[in-house]
């Protein structure tokens, strides 16, 4: 039986790092649908196009060739920026919508994380999940994994990052940044990547299909 696991949340929550873990646990394949987004602002930029050119970004998101998951240039802080002025046009959704349902209806079910999985894409997903975090702990995370790579940024830049990035995918029209009403929340501020794991496979356990218990 296929179990589809719909994963939401805000920049930097965490929720790539559980999808990853949990569709390792399942044995389930796994979509991280912002790289979709991500993919449409680069091209939309490779062409020469000003990132908020409406007419090119639906152009690019009806034409996005496959999108390779380790190539780094697509992870960018400054491409996740862009990423989201193209989500908020609604054709350029539109344009994404089929792919990402496709990928949620393989036999075996799937893992999605993005913003809108179990508000739009998947609306019955067998378990939703919403990860979410305080922007400081987001942003601190984000200080790490930039100091990581030997960036110099400061803490304070990406808070204010941060925060631009939540309002604009709260506050657009269109599929808005919003935990589903039957998601579970998992405030990740005070856990660590294991114990958000821990509760995760604890939420699917409990209320996924049968599969997710056998
Ligand atoms: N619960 C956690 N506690 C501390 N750091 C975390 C936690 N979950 C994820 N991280 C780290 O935070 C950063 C952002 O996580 P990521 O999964 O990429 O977030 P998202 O996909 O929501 O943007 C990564 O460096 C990741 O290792
Ligand atoms: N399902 C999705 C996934 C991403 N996005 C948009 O794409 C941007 C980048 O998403 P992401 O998940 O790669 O970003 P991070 O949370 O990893 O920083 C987000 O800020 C959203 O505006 C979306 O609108 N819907």
């Amino acid at each position: 039986m296929a179990l589809v696991i719909a994963i939401d949340g805000p920049a930097a929550s965490g929720k790539g790092t559980l999808a990853k873990r949990l569709a390792a646990h399942y044995g389930l394949p796994h979509l991280d649908t912002g790289l979709l987004y991500r993919a449409v602002a680069r091209a939309v930029l490779a062409d020469g196009h000003a990132v908020n050119d409406r007419a090119a970004a639906i152009a690019a998101a009806g034409r996005l060739g496959p999108i390779d998951d380790r190539d780094e240039a697509l992870r960018s802080a400054a491409m996740g920026e862009a990423a989201s002025v193209v989500a908020a046009v609604p054709e350029v959704r539109a344009a994404l919508l089929q792919l990402q349902r496709e990928f949620a209806g393989r036999p075996s079910g799937a893992v999605l994380d993005g913003r809108d999985i179990g508000t739009v894409i998947c609306p019955r997903a067998d378990v939703k999940l919403f990860v979410t975090a305080s922007a400081e702990a987001r942003a601190d995370r984000r200080y790490r994994e930039a100091r990581g790579r030997g960036e110099s940024v400061t803490y304070e830049r990406l808070l204010d990052e941060i925060r631009a990035r939540d309002s604009r995918d709260a506050g657009r029209a269109v599929a808005p940044l919003l935990a589903a009403a039957d998601a579970r929340v998992i405030d990740t501020s005070q856990m660590g990547i294991d114990e958000v794991f821990r509760v995760a496979v604890t939420i699917v356990d409990t209320f996924g299909p049968a599969m997710a218990r056998a």
